[in-house]
């Protein structure tokens, strides 16, 4: 079918659309309908025609007709000539009110927010569905990489077993500078805030709260099921210090911030889901080693498609609006020719398996006293909660020496048992560092 051509009889020829927040994205996302409007218009088979762009200062000069501004988002998405609705606000609310609104008013919504979805996607979803509108949102997850839709559509075929990647861009770009130029933590993070990587409150990004985010939509997505933030275990990279870069590199392994969602069977036998963002080693050689700098991977492990890997830049304004641009492509023909994309699925409604039970490898760094006898002390620590020992690397020093143990998979309480025990030896005068390891099948 050539695109633009088999036109439905009534079909609209237009479509107005209201564009929430004018900000990084929202900046690009206008500049793409106005730029781009001829081609989008063949692909769509009617204009898009912008009715609206709410933003907070009404007298600041921003590029366009000062006309289609208003600081009242509320009055914008009940206009009766908006059809679709992008909201790249941000925050919980107002988002959640507006975009509920937009749906129950018969308005496809498209929407970058992973925080707002990673706790509000049923209620969206449903009055999406109740309405028969879409609920978009590919720029929630890793920004530009298409990685929503694969899941959603490409692969609705096969089994997700299992979704692993680097979904925040700042903590990489962190993670890479200490790696590459041996820099501390803190250096890093103002070189990510000076570059304009970080936002000036990076808690979310460095915490991991914005990669849980991600992690509950990518698990909801490949599982089948209703994985909310509050499901996905989380750890942040504030406290991997460049003395763990440096030991990672003795191991032949790098540090990134993994955002992992897999599922794993229990010891009754049943599938659960497993949602997790913590700081790992992994592999040099594993394909997510490579992603340096703000750059975003995610590796897609599906039962007959084998490993997919989907690279590019998952934060900035052009290249999240080109995700949000595709959406908006996509819930405008199905305006013209009466379809809908995928409603939520959550038939499988697997639950969620506490982090104690999820089988993991530990790196662990601890500073002990110079003795004979206590190398097999610390080892007989590990052996009485059940973890096999994989590798130790003993680092001489004056009076103290450093120790880092790299375990074999068990499961993730009775490492985090082992290390609470280490914690409370005499001949252990500091756990230093414990991260988990990844990417290797021990
Ligand atoms: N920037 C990125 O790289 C990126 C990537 C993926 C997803 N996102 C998501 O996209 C959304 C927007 O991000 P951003 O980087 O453009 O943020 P931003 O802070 O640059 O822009 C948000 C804009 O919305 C405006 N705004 C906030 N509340 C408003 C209100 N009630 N009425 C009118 N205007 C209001 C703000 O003034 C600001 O200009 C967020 O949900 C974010 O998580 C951003
Ligand atoms: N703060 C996010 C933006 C993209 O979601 C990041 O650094 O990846
Ligand atoms: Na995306």
């Amino acid at each position: 079918m050539t695109e633009g051509t088999a036109q439905r009889t009534g079909a609209p020829t237009e479509l107005g659309v209201a564009v929430l927040g004018m900000g990084n994205v929202g900046a690009e996302v206008v500049r793409i309908i106005t730029e781009n409007a001829e081609d989008l218009r063949a692909r769509i088979g009617a204009s898009l025609v912008l009715r609206g762009v709410a933003v907070r200062d009404l007298e600041r000069g921003r590029g366009i007709d000062r006309a289609l501004l208003t600081d009242d988002p509320a009055a914008l998405v009940r206009r009766d000539d908006v059809d679709i609705v992008i909201e790249v606000l941000g925050g919980i609310e107002p988002p959640r009110e507006l975009i509920r609104t937009a749906l129950q008013q018969g308005k496809s919504v498209v929407t970058a927010n992973k925080a707002l979805l990673a706790e509000y996607t049923g209620e969206l979803a449903t009055a999406a569905a109740e309405a028969n509108v879409d609920l978009y949102f590919e720029a929630a997850v890793a920004g530009a990489i298409p990685v929503v839709r694969p899941l959603m559509q490409s692969l609705a075929g096969d089994k997700v077993q299992r979704v692993a990647g680097i979904v925040n861009g700042t903590t990489n770009f962190i993670l890479s500078a200490m790696a590459e130029t041996g820099a501390d933590y803190d250096e890093a993070l103002a070189e990510a805030g000076r570059l304009g990587y970080a936002e000036a409150d990076p808690t979310a990004d460095v915490e991991g709260y914005d990669a849980a985010a991600k992690a509950a939509i990518l698990a909801s997505i490949a599982f089948h099921s209703r994985v909310t933030a509050a499901d996905v275990y989380r750890e942040g990279i504030s406290s991997v210090t460049a003395e763990d870069l440096a030991s990672a590199a003795k191991f032949d392994c790098t540090v990134k911030l993994l955002s992992i969602c897999e599922r794993v069977v229990g010891d009754d036998g049943r599938e659960r889901i497993s949602a997790r963002v913590y700081p790992a080693l992994i592999p040099l050689s594993h394909p997510l080693a490579t992603v340096s700098g703000a750059y975003n991977a995610v590796v897609v492990e599906a039962v007959d498609a084998g490993r997919l890997m989907f690279y590019g830049q998952g934060a900035g304004g052009a290249p999240t609006a080109s995700a949000v641009m595709g959406d908006v492509v996509m819930a405008a023909r199905n305006k013209v020719y009466s379809g809908r994309g995928p409603l939520e699925s959550t038939y499988a409604s697997l639950p969620v398996m506490p982090i104690a039970q999820v089988p993991t490898r530990y790196y662990v760094a601890m500073n002990v006293v110079d003795r004979p006898g206590v190398l097999e002390t610390i080892a007989g620590e590990f052996a009485k909660h059940g973890v096999s020992i994989a590798a130790v690397r003993q680092e001489g020093g004056a009076d103290a020496t450093r120790l880092i143990v790299i375990t074999h998979r068990a499961p993730d309480g009775a490492l985090a048992e082992t290390v609470s025990a280490l914690e409370n030896m005499e001949a252990v005068t500091a756990v230093s560092s414990v991260l988990r390891m990844e990417g290797t099948h021990e």
